[in-house]
């Protein structure tokens, strides 16, 4: 049986492309029931028309709060009934209430090393921040911003030719990788959640979660 997952975007969706690959090849047992938008305009909203999967733009700017734009999006999302929740690139804070909601069966992916560099802008400050290396989390989403269970990251050296630009598309590569897997473990119900932490195969993943490499399965 696949798992039912509603992804969540704002923008150019290649991580929701990586998941649609993924899925329709076999390689991850997921069914995505719908892709919802808060940007009208965000190319993954076209990428899941390609391929034939619901999609919606729902506007945080046609609401005049952020627990009424929840109330909506929480609405939305329950319609396909979901058993996870995948933000890929959605680029609003969630109130406490909806991250309850989905306490445990909700995915982000973050462009920075957790606990390094919560929130936007990552790759820049990275960089300016004379880092040398950089990468990506996968965490399941905790009221606290970017502060949930980590279950993946994944790095990559910072070079002192690297632009917010050229280091983005060395994280991005990572993420096509890393985003799949973490899901495919939730379907196989290898990841599972409790009392605020991340487990794999029944043990408790370390605060930055499992540093990914070629190898995993
Ligand atoms: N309660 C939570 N909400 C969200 C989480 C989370 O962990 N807890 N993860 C984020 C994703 N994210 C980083 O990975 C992130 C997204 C958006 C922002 C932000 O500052 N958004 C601004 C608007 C910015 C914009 O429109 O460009 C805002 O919401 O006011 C920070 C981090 C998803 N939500
Ligand atoms: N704070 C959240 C955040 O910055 N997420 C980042 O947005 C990008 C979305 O790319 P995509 O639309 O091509 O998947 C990804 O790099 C993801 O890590």
């Amino acid at each position: 049986m696949k798992l039912a997952v509603v992804v969540l975007i704002s923008g150019s969706g290649s991580n929701l492309q990586a998941l649609i690959d993924q899925s329709l090849h076999g390689a991850i047992d997921v069914e995505i029931k719908a892709v919802i938008s808060n940007k009208s305009d965000a190319y993954g909203l076209e990428r899941a028309k390609s391929a034939g999967i619901p999609a919606h733009a729902l506007s945080h700017k046609d609401f005049d709060s952020r627990d009424s734009f929840d109330n909506a999006l929480q609405s939305l999302i329950d319609q396909y009934n979901p058993e996870l929740v995948v933000l890929a690139g959605f680029m609003r804070i969630l109130t406490e209430d909806f991250t309850r909601h989905y306490e445990g069966r909700m995915l982000n992916i973050h462009p920075s090393l957790l606990p390094k560099f919560k929130g936007l802008d990552t790759h820049k400050r990275a960089i300016e921040a004379n880092e040398k290396e950089h990468g990506v989390s996968v965490h399941f989403v905790s009221a606290e911003l970017d502060a949930g269970a980590v279950i993946l990251q994944a790095k990559t050296n910072i070079e002192a030719n690297d632009t917010p630009e050229t280091l983005a598309n060395k994280v991005h590569a990572l993420e096509h990788k890393i985003y799949p897997l973490s899901v495919h473990w939730f379907a196989q119900k290898r990841l599972t959640f409790d009392n605020g932490k991340a487990f794999l195969d029944n043990k408790a993943l370390p605060t930055t979660g499992i540093t990914y490499h070629t190898d995993l399965s």
